[in-house]
């Protein structure tokens, strides 16, 4: 049995999987934690990826490896190769300033037509220009910037040349300095963002392409379009720290009103994708208020009726990227003295990030996608609440994969593909899914959209 592994390198932990290439079997796995925060070294990720390596049972019978891994992340390397200071996260929103002054320089009209991007603070190219700004002394000493995921696989090389740098188009397309429709960074986008273009960018390698390391490895992904991989299509929901709807297209979508981004996938296609920057820690957040465990919030959730009677959860706890609002606070709307039950704040909690993700769902469908159904996967996928509540809230029946690793699957599916070649990556038998029915309950939407006029900023 030839074996392969897969990375998802998230923005809470780092998963391992290990699958046979020929018939995508998952043969072991393994886990470790990424620290808290939104700023973060680099060192934090290639640990938590020797951990998690070796709880997999390690590499010595495995012939390929490609790394998924959070997206846009700002990881500056010195001419020695060293980390120049603590990457800045998708979801730090200090270069929110920088992300307006970059759409006003240019328009955003312009942006999208470029790029298939307006930034938002998420992007490279906007912590770039923070970093420029800010700390001119560590922009000055940069000579590369690669993403999160570049910087495992080349950490995996273990050359500590630059030049041996390498990325894949799906990831670059999240920088906001790279066309996807030519496949090339754009160097006065690069100067735009960091003052200057003369720094060491990966090279981005085809969907099937690989280099060599201790074993053979591919070009890797975004975590998103690694996920779409791993599911095999369809319109796919997220809920990991951040919320992400995003579906496949043969045309990037140009989207000037920045909320569906005009990413790449990782099969030489388009991924466009709304993205929020409140999911799962939603509901984090929410059961360590009401002092339950998430089993517990999702029986209580679902022991309310829908629209938990009137309450209301806006849940912009990080600020918001969609819509692009990075200051914005969260807030409870509705109470009244006998909606106050634990069960409606936890019914509120459930149907604000999904109404928080079906506005991405709605802007998905404005860029012509076709939205009969969606598939749902994600940390909070695992909770019932989630899933039996998400076809009221989106409208459209709910697919759930069994449970499992869908970004770190997608990485394995494509180290497979390096070992398989050719146009298409290798066939795997999808997962077992569980179909979730129900009507859709309008006024929880309507109710959301009133509510989240309503906002104080930090
Ligand atoms: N049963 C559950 N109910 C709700 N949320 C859950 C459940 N299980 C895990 N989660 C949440 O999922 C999140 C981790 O999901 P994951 O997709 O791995 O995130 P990321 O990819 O952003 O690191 C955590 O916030 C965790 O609390
Ligand atoms: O910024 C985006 C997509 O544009 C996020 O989806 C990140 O890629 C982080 O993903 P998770 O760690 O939440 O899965």
């Amino acid at each position: 049995m030839t074996l392969v592994a897969g990375v998802d390198s998230s923005t809470q932990s780092c998963k391992v999987v290990i699958r046979d290439a020929e018939t995508g079997e998952l043969v072991r796995e393994g886990r470790a934690s990424h620290p808290d925060g939104t700023e973060v070294h680099p060192s934090h990720w290639w640990s938590a990826l020797q951990t998690a390596l070796s709880d997999a049972g390690g590499l010595d019978d495995v012939a390929a490896l490609s790394v998924a891994g959070q997206q846009h992340g700002m990881v500056c390397l010195d001419e020695n190769g060293e980390v120049v200071r603590e990457a800045l996260l998708w979801n730090d929103t200090r270069s929110a300033a920088a992300a307006a002054d970059l759409t006003a320089e240019l328009g955003a009209s312009e942006w999208a037509a470029r790029i298939g991007l307006v930034p938002v603070a998420s992007f490279t190219i906007t912590k770039l220009r923070w970093l420029a700004r800010h700390e001119p002394a560590n922009a000055q000493r940069t000579a590369a910037v690669c993403l999160p995921h570049d910087w495992l696989t080349w950490r995996l090389r273990g050359t500590g040349d630059l030049a041996d740098l390498v990325t894949d188009r799906s990831d670059a397309s999240g920088t906001g300095y790279f066309d996807s429709v030519t496949d090339s960074y754009v160097p006065d986008l690069v100067s735009l963002g960091l003052g200057r273009s003369d720094v060491v960018l990966p090279r981005v390698l085809g969907p099937a392409e690989f280099v060599e390391g201790p074993v053979r490895l591919g070009a890797g992904a975004g975590d998103n379009a690694a996920a779409m991989l791993g599911v095999g299509g369809g319109v796919v929901v997220s809920l990991g720290t951040s919320g992400v709807v995003t579906a496949t297209s043969d045309v990037r979508a140009e989207d000037p009103s920045g909320i569906v981004a005009g990413f790449a996938d990782a099969t030489g296609r388009y991924l466009p994708l709304a993205c929020t920057l409140n999911a799962a820690r939603v509901l984090d957040a929410t059961a360590r208020m009401l002092g339950v465990d998430l089993e517990q919030l999702s029986t209580l959730a679902l022991s309310a009726p829908a629209g938990a009677e009137g309450l209301v959860l806006v849940p912009y706890l990080e600020g918001e990227r969609t819509p692009n609002l990075p200051d914005a606070t969260g807030a409870l709307h509705g109470l009244t003295l006998t909606n106050a039950t634990p069960a409606n704040i936890a019914r509120a909690a459930v149907e604000g990030m999904l109404c928080g993700l079906a506005v991405g769902l709605d802007a998905l469908v404005s860029q012509g996608a076709d939205v009969s159904g969606v598939r749902l996967v994600g940390g909070a996928a695992a909770s019932r609440a989630v899933r039996e509540i998400a076809p009221t809230v989106f409208g459209v029946p709910v697919t759930v994969p069994a449970p499992g690793e869908y970004v770190a699957d997608g990485a394995a599916r494509q180290a497979a593909w390096t070992l398989t070649g050719g146009a298409t990556p290798p066939e795997w038998a999808g997962a077992e899914s569980t179909r979730y029915e129900a009507d859709a309950v309008a006024s929880v939407r309507e109710r959301y959209r009133e509510a989240a006029e309503r906002y104080l900023t930090r």
